[in-house]
């Protein structure tokens, strides 16, 4: 099962004359739903950056199944490991939704037939069938939207799910939905899901909680 780890990682940003990430420890597994809260400019994005391989720790190490990041090539890692889901859905507003969820699959180099058969597959499995699988983005709900965002994510084969609060746009129904999906996809399909939230509701119901104050992270004993 995939594994993510950090080892006394420090962050600064160029410039900036103090770190915005202190010895932070941590380790995210297959199969888990985790939660990172914390309050605003503690630092929970950036963690999300260096996560993702879009950002370089300053001190420290991170690895993905025990191989430092630091000798894997970036962009592979971003590619295959990794996939994202915003708060703002970031669907290409010019490609219907199965183009949306076809499109990182074709981009890698698998057969367009087959990427659509395999993104029409994931769609529905989500909810969004019929029609609404020709839609553009605007033509759908919000709730409708991340569902193709995360059907995206699926399509790419990348076992880690970084979710950047892919509920704050969303109202109580819908969030739930969007819980219940990745909660799901970590239990059942072994995927490692890691929030950034501010929604307490989201961090009861994850398998790990993470606090982050001040660049210093802590996981939070919970009372199941
Ligand atoms: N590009 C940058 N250059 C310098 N400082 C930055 C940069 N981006 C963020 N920071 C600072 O780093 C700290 C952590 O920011 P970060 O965005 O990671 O916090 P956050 O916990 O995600 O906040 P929020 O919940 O408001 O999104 C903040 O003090 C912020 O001002």
């Amino acid at each position: 099962m995939v594994k993510l780890e950090m080892k006394n990682l420090y962050y600064r940003y160029k410039g900036a004359n103090k770190d915005v990430l202190k010895d932070i420890n941590c380790r995210f597994e297959g199969g888990e739903l985790n939660a990172i809260v914390g309050p605003s400019g503690s630092g929970k994005t950036t963690l999300l950056s260096i996560m993702a391989g879009l950002d370089k720790p300053t001190q420290g190490i991170i690895t993905i199944n025990d191989k430092d990041l630091k000798d894997l090539d970036l962009d592979e890692y971003r590619r295959d490991s990794i996939s994202m889901i915003f708060q703002a859905f970031q669907l290409f507003p010019l490609l219907t939704a199965l183009e949306n969820v076809s499109f990182p699959m074709i981009y890698k180099g698998i057969d367009k037939n087959q990427a659509r058969e395999k993104s029409k597959k994931v769609l529905e499995s989500l909810g969004i069938d019929g029609d609404k699988q020709s839609r553009y983005p605007a033509k759908l709900s919000g709730g409708e939207q991340q569902r193709v965002a995360i059907a995206r994510t699926l399509a790419t084969g990348a076992k880690i799910i970084l979710a950047d609060e892919p509920t704050g746009n969303l109202d109580g129904e819908n969030s739930k939905r969007i819980i219940e999906i990745l909660q799901e996809l970590a239990h059942k399909q072994d995927f490692c899901v890691i929030i950034v939230t501010h929604d307490m509701e989201i961090a009861e119901q994850s398998d790990n909680v993470w606090r982050i104050k001040d660049g210093i992270i802590e996981q939070v004993e919970q009372v199941k």
